[in-house]
């Protein structure tokens, strides 16, 4: 996996604060001394790690757990979201028609990228050609031809013709029936003034929608510097990182082109035509961190306490408030595969049958569900019965939600609140045993 090292190492530290019995200043220390030692390691800047630091400590012991979270979970979310945080924004290149430049140093890997890059869209069924204006590297014409016509993916270059801007024109000419059109251009061993001049050259007959520079993983957080100078050079609208799978110093890289305020557009992640990736920062994070394995770690640390936070003899009384439901729906986000939990469970009004496509759907509906819930006062949560037309429109308007998913949501509780009412017929003790078995979606806390 990429950045394994860096990987392990911090779901080290994760691994500790979910299974700590409870959350205190050492316990933050500790995991943060962790943390520390992992991103040095990766050869993340000292300073930005330092700034991680600070801002995962003050936040543990100062912020409070959000509603169904509990101090455990608290802490891994704010790590999460500092890493979040260190690696930047996610990719700016959409999946839209356009016209893409790839500039680089020699060796960074920027010819097999543009081929990749190709690869990429046209496994989202976008139709890609490639045109190599890199005439000063004598195999780039031959490397990318042929890596082009593997993939079936539209080549032009024009062998032995020195002039880039003009096979950058001919062949953007050639490509006009193709929806991205990826400019590869020639590297040198530094960014020295023909190089300068050449990419403004070709970019001044391309007029791409991206810039993007291709960098070696291996410089680490020397990528800061390089985007700098390439940025102020031609002006980059993102950074392809190649090489992740084969450097340890890849967390470094991609935080330092964070720092610079530019983001990072794809990853590349291994040497076969697929292996690129575009770059979205919290899925990123979810892998490194090894999120799924670390709630099954919560859920099993948690699974004994179910029946103490559960309060059953409300619930057998039919009290089931907004706040159970936002509990159990964000146990329901975190216990991972959604449809497995969803055929388990007698969720009135969100219906068994539903196709993967619609489970997706439904999970995004559960986020909206929690930011609508954000936007309720105490009281709102506690009975959801005094919400009227104009609190429905007051909360529509904070959470920045249409007044009908409002009013879908009070809905989803009504018909769940239902579905529990029809359990009262069970036994304390049969009652019990469920919580135990499915606990968290029964509005227990994990
Ligand atoms: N393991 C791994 N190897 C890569 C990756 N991207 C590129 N490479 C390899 O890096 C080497 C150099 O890549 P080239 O595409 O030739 O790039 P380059 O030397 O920058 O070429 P120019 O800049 O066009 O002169 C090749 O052997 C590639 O297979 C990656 O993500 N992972």
């Amino acid at each position: 996996m990429v950045l394994d090292s860096l990987g392990g190492s911090l779901r080290g530290a994760l691994k500790k604060i979910a299974s700590a019995s409870r959350i205190d200043k050492q316990v933050v220390d500790e995991a943060v001394r962790e943390i520390q030692r992992a991103l040095l390691q990766a050869d993340v800047n000292v300073k930005l790690v330092m700034n991680l630091s600070n801002r995962i400590r003050d936040r543990a012991l100062s912020e409070k757990p959000a509603p169904g979270m509990n101090p455990r979970e608290h802490v891994i979310n704010i790590v999460y979201q500092e890493l979040i945080n260190l690696v930047g924004k996610s990719s700016p290149v959409t999946l839209e028609k356009q016209t893409i430049m790839l500039v680089g140093l020699q060796g960074s890997g920027k010819t097999t990228t543009a081929a990749k890059l190709a690869t990429f869209f046209q496994r989202k069924g976008l139709r890609s050609a490639v045109v190599c204006a890199d005439t000063f590297r004598a195999g780039a014409f031959d490397q990318l031809k042929a890596l082009c016509e593997k993939q079936g993916v539209f080549f032009y270059g024009e062998k032995g013709n020195p002039d880039a801007p003009a096979v950058a024109r001919r062949g953007l000419e050639a490509s006009r029936k193709y929806d991205i059109v990826i400019v590869d251009t020639a590297g040198r061993h530094a960014l020295e003034k023909d190089l300068i001049q050449e990419m403004m050259d070709i970019d001044a007959v391309v007029a791409a929608d991206h810039k993007l520079l291709v960098m070696d993983a291996a410089l680490g957080q020397q990528a800061s510097e390089q985007a700098k100078a390439f940025n102020k050079a031609v002006g980059i609208t993102g950074v392809i990182i190649t090489k992740l799978d084969g450097t340890a110093k890849g967390g470094g890289a991609m935080s330092a082109v964070a720092e610079t305020n530019s983001s990072v557009a794809f990853i590349g992640v291994g040497e076969t035509p697929n292996d690129l990736e575009r770059f979205e920062a919290d899925r990123f994070i979810s892998r490194l961190l090894g999120m799924g394995d670390i709630k099954t770690l919560i859920e099993r640390a948690q699974e004994t306490k179910v029946e103490e936070e559960v309060d059953v003899e409300a619930l057998m009384r039919g009290k089931f408030t907004l706040k159970d439901m936002c509990k159990q729906m964000e146990a329901i986000n975190k216990m991972g595969p959604l449809k497995q939990i969803m055929q388990m469970l007698p969720l009135g009004g969100m219906g068994l049958d539903l196709s993967d496509q619609e489970y997706q759907v439904t999970k995004d509906r559960l986020e909206k569900y929690r930011v609508i819930m954000s936007s309720m006062t105490e009281a709102e949560l506690e009975d959801p019965k005094i919400i009227t037309a104009s609190r429905i429109k007051r909360i529509s308007r904070g959470s920045g939600t249409p007044p009908e998913l409002v009013r879908e949501l009070l809905k989803s509780h009504k018909a769940m609140q239902k579905a529990l009412k029809g359990m009262r017929g069970m036994n304390k003790m049969g009652m019990k045993r469920m919580m135990k078995k499915f606990g968290p979606m029964m509005g227990g806390g994990m």
